[in-house]
C-alpha cells in the first residue's frame, strides 16, 4: 500500500500545494482541518519566521509557515500537537508531528553552536549548515526507552508528577551517552523504582514528537526489589492487577499499546496494533 504521507525537502520557490502554519501556541485550524492553500495562506497577516516544504499528502507538496508569534485569522483558531494526536486524523497528526519537529529543530539552529554565526538551510537534505564552520546540523532526535514492567497477573506503572491527575504510565526515560538500549532501560527502572529486570523483549518503536522523542518500547519481567519511588520523577508507583488497573494513557501512545498487549496476552483477547 502506498503511504498517504511522505516526507521530502521541497523547493519553496515553487509556488502552490498545501501548507500548515505553526506558532508557539500550536497550530492553525479551520473547520476543514489544519492544511490549507497555501497561496491563501501566506497572503493572510501572519509573521513568517520560515518556510519549509516538508513532504507530499496525497501526492500534493505540503509546506510549513514556520511563525514568530499567534496572529488572528478569521475563522480559525489555534490547536497544540498534543489535543490534536488525541482526536484528530492519524495521517494529518503525522505531519503535524514532522511538521512540529523541522520548525523547532530550524527555529534553535539558526546560529551555528561552534562559531555562532548565521547557519542557512541546505538545498535538497533536511540541514542547516555553518559555512565558516564547515558543519552540518540535523533534525534533533531523541532515544527514549520506555518499558512495562510485568509480573505474573501485575503491572508495574507509575506516575510523574507532570501526569493528568489519576493516570498511570509505563516507565521511560533518556538515553545518555554510552549507553545501549538495554543499558539505559536497566538503569532507568533502577533510578525510578529500585526494581531489576530480565528477559528484556523489544516491541516497537513510536515517533513522539514532544518536542523531538524516539520512543523505542519494551517489556521486561521483574527480577527483585520493592518499590522505592524517584524523589521529584515519580510520585507514585504502583503493581497493578491487569483486572484492576488505574486510568491509563491516551490510546494512541506506546505507552498504552505495550499495556494493551499485555493486558490482551494474559486474557487471551486479541492484541492491539501500534498506531505508526
Ligand atoms: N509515547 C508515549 O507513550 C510516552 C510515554 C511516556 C513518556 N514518553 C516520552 O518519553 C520521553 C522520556 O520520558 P521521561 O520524561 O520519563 O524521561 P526521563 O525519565 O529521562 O526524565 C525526564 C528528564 O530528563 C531530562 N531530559 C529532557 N530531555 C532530555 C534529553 N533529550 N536527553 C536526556 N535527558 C533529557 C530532563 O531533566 C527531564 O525532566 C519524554 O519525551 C516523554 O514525553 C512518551
Ligand atoms: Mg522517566
Ligand atoms: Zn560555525
Amino acid at each position: 500500500m502506498i503511504p498517504r504521507w511522505t516526507t521530502a525537502v521541497l523547493d519553496t520557490d515553487q509556488p502552490g500545494g498545501w501548507a500548515v502554519a505553526r506558532s508557539p501556541e500550536g497550530f492553525l485550524f479551520d473547520d476543514n482541518g489544519a492544511l490549507f492553500p497555501r497561496e491563501w495562506l501566506k497572503r493572510q497577516d501572519l509573521s513568517i519566521l520560515a518556510e519549509h516544504g516538508i513532504g507530499h499528502l496525497d501526492g500534493e507538496p505540503v509546506y510549513l509557515l514556520e511563525l514568530r508569534s499567534q496572529s488572528e485569522v478569521p475563522g480559525c483558531n489555534w490547536k497544540g500537537l498534543r489535543a490534536f494526536m488525541l482526536e484528530g486524523d492519524h495521517t494529518v497528526y503525522k505531519v503535524l508531528g514532522y511538521a512540529a519537529q523541522i520548525g523547532t529543530w530550524a527555529r534553535e539552529h539558526r546560529f551555528c553552536g561552534n562559531c555562532g554565526q548565521a547557519t542557512h538551510q541546505v538545498v535538497r537534505e533536511r540541514a542547516m549548515y555553518c559555512e565558516p564552520c564547515d558543519l552540518r546540523y540535523y533534525p534533533r532526535i531523541s532515544p527514549s526507552m520506555i518499558v512495562l514492567v510485568t509480573r505474573g497477573d501485575e503491572i508495574l506503572l507509575g506516575r510523574s508528577p507532570r501526569f493528568v491527575p489519576g493516570v498511570y504510565s509505563t516507565l521511560a526515560g533518556f538515553a545518555e551517552p554510552g549507553e545501549s538500549a538495554e543499558d539505559c532501560l536497566i538503569r532507568e527502572v533502577r533510578e525510578e523504582v529500585s526494581i531489576e529486570v530480565r528477559n528484556i523483549q523489544y516491541m516497537g518503536s513510536q515517533c513522539w514528537p514532544f518536542p523531538h522523542s524516539m520512543m523505542l518500547g519494551f517489556h521486561a519481567e521483574y527480577a527483585s526489589g520493592e518499590i522505592v519511588c524517584q524523589e521529584d520523577e515519580i510520585e507514585d508507583a504502583q503493581w497493578f492487577n491487569v483486572h484492576a488497573l488505574p486510568p491509563l494513557p491516551a490510546s494512541r501512545s506506546i505507552a498504552r499499546y505495550l499495556i494493551d498487549v499485555y493486558v490482551a496476552r494474559r486474557l487471551g483477547h486479541a492484541e492491539p496494533v501500534l498506531p505508526g
